[in-house]
């Protein structure tokens, strides 16, 4: 018997069914990809306009649901935040480098772009962090995939100096070569994580070579830094930022004005069971609130939160 193992069509979702694909092979089980066109693909649409919560994700679950793939490998970014019915996160494999990359002409660095330079990005949040850490630059909005938004900085008609993209996409896509500089920016809840999405009653073969793909450590990070996103209320086109330091057991989480000048750090500890995690997180977003988060940015219109 063979799976199929569905995902987005782009470069960087296909990569990563592959890895799954082939994790499953190692463990004996035999897997297919299947590609499906999803919304978020399709529309250019700013993602702050397309209402991005769940924009990629969407068709992918329909599939899943409707028995027409066995497995969904998502980025658990991508993933909203709330559980869809019938359906479970089976594994979160070991995470890759969660931080955000700087991608420039000859490897120049966030801090020696010139005042004027043009900066590329689709996120709020990497946007407000540009602003706040260089507000001389041009921050340009870019939608697309990885590949496309590195060419607008590298490839022949470049009109970009640089853009800001999550390092783990660059890594699995093997373009590593292209980064200038590793940012220190507080990432994306879930960046760098994979969510392998199966039905509740999936078959018990497969549910067991899951469970042996998972990352306990990568589950723990992701149901924390998932739940400040939940307790926000945010889709989210507000400026959020989170940072898990596992072998202190501590959960950062950061909200920012959209232009870069405000913003309210919080953090909190993350006790050992991914539940308590998820309510720490819960409980951190309660503070931010409480310390005025919501006064700063919109937190409730949807949109991207790469
Ligand atoms: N929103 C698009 C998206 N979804 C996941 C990744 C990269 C991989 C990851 O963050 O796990 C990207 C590209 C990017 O943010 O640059």
């Amino acid at each position: 018997m063979s799976f199929l193992v569905g995902t987005r069509s782009s470069d960087l979702a296909m990569t990563q069914a592959r890895q799954v694909r082939d994790a499953l092979a190692r463990h004996g089980l035999d897997a297919e990809l299947k590609p499906i066109t999803t919304r978020g693909d399709v529309d250019q649409t700013p993602l702050s306009r397309l209402g991005g919560i769940g924009v990629f994700a969407d068709a992918v679950r329909t599939a899943l649901l409707s028995g027409e793939i066995d497995l969904a490998v998502h980025s658990l970014k991508d993933l909203p935040t709330g559980s869809a019915a019938g359906l479970r996160i089976a594994c979160v494999p070991t995470r890759e480098d969660p931080h955000d990359a700087l991608v420039s002409r000859d490897g120049i660095g966030l801090d020696d772009l010139p005042d004027g330079a043009r900066v590329g990005t689709g996120s709020p949040r990497r946007a407000a962090q540009v602003r706040a850490r260089r507000p001389g630059l041009v921050v340009v909005d870019l939608r697309g995939n990885v590949p496309t938004r590195v060419a607008r900085v590298l490839g022949q008609d470049a009109d970009l100096d640089a853009v800001v993209l999550a390092n783990a996409g660059l890594r699995r896509l093997g373009l590593a070569d292209v980064v200038s500089e590793v940012l220190d920016f507080a990432w994306a809840p879930g960046q760098g994580c994979l969510a392998v999405e199966s039905k509740v009653d999936t078959d018990p073969g497969l549910a067991t070579v899951l469970a042996l793909l998972e990352d306990p450590e990568a589950r723990r990070a992701a149901a924390a830094e998932r739940s400040v996103l939940e307790g926000l209320g945010s889709g989210c086109a507000a400026p959020v930022g989170v940072t898990t330091d596992l072998s202190r057991g501590v959960l950062t989480a950061v909200v920012m004005s959209l232009d870069g000048t405000e913003r309210v750090v919080l953090e909190t500890q993350l006790p050992a069971s991914p539940e308590g995690c998820r309510k720490a997180g819960l409980g951190l977003a309660a503070d931010l609130l409480a310390a005025g988060a919501g006064a700063i940015c919109d937190l409730s219109s949807p949109g991207s939160r790469q």
